[in-house]
């Protein structure tokens, strides 16, 4: 298969220039088509205004559950001391979709993703397209989110400055046509260091920056002993979990290896910023309370607010 020649003058197909000429896409046929349906998030070209209704758009946040991404919605709005349009509130914008849940406060949409890299694909893919069509000039990508922390105690807030996949290499591959194609897992090392530089040492918790392991599933993917299956003993995960920490990798999750390899494709500035609900070296079940984990969760948001309010100048 040859996808060694894009046609936008970049260096190749899986490394884009964030000026590639083409915009986010990397399709020839969407230019071709009458519509494009963004099935998923139930907006089309033609049947919605997609610049007028998106094309303010600098930040596409996205994350797990629809819930934290309402409520991460309406706290950045406050945050950012944006006034929604008179008779109007947030409300999901994928309409009869029903599949994720987006919410726009003012320049930011907050989007929940699902659970693993399937889910997060068709979510980017769609997003991607949204952008393009919208016309958006330089939206910033950034995943908030939970992970499982290696060596850092739960609460610690961490931005990943790179992903490693199951082989331990900076790539994700694609299963493409019966071909393996790998693409680079690249992350935006300026943001990284811009969400580093709001956190503050009077916040209360640490926030550090490391490699992010990215795996296919919460148990046996990720070492865990408590899964309903498990054929290896407890020095087995050890052994592994320290040789992930001995190749900087702080923190384990299950998007960043999609979103980091879809969003550099795109050219987009990107990045990774989840806080740590267990420190995998000590245990693998969750255990701490609701209010705990809500508190955990809204350490990144604050984090992120800062930023958005920094580069907004509010
Ligand atoms: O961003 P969230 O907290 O949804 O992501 C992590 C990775 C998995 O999707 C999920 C597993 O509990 O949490
Ligand atoms: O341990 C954890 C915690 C959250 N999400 C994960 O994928 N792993």
């Amino acid at each position: 298969m040859d996808l060694a020649s894009p046609s936008c003058g970049c260096m190749s197909t899986t490394e884009h220039s964030p000026e590639c000429p083409t915009g986010f896409i990397r399709n020839p046929h969407i230019a071709r088509m009458d519509e494009d349906f963004l099935y998923h998030l139930g907006l089309g070209t033609k049947t919605h205004n997609l610049p007028e209704m998106f094309g303010d758009v600098k930040f596409v946040i996205v994350g797990g559950t629809p819930k934290r991404m309402e409520n991460l919605a309406k706290y950045l709005l406050n945050e950012i001391k944006h006034k929604l349009p008179v008779g109007t509130q947030l409300s999901d914008l994928t309409g009869a979709a029903d599949r994720y849940s987006m919410y726009k406060a003012g320049p930011i949409i907050c989007v929940n993703h699902g659970m693993g890299n399937p889910s997060i694909s068709i979510l980017l893919h769609e997003l991607i397209k949204l952008v393009h069509h919208a016309k958006c000039k330089n939206p910033v990508f950034i995943r908030l989110g939970t992970c499982g922390g290696l060596g850092v105690p739960g609460g610690t807030v961490v931005i990943s400055d790179g992903v490693l996949n199951d082989k331990l290499n900076g790539e994700h591959e694609f299963k493409i046509l019966g071909n393996v194609v790998p693409r680079p897992t690249k992350l935006d090392a300026n943001l990284a260091q811009e969400l580093k530089a709001v956190a503050s040492p009077s916040d209360g918790f640490q926030t550090v920056i490391g490699k992010t392991y990215c795996a296919d599933d919460f148990y046996e993917g990720q070492g865990r002993l408590d899964g309903a299956f498990c054929d290896y003993q407890e020095a087995d995960k050890m052994r592994w979990l320290n040789m992930l920490q001995q190749r900087g990798v702080v923190n384990i999750e299950m998007e960043s290896s999609m979103f980091a390899a879809l969003t550099h494709n795109a050219g987009l500035k990107a990045g990774i910023i989840c806080a740590a609900i267990v420190n995998r070296l000590n245990g693998d079940q969750i255990t701490e309370t609701k209010e705990t984990l809500g508190e955990w969760q809204e350490r990144p948001a604050k984090l992120l607010a800062r930023y958005i309010r920094r580069q907004l100048g509010v």
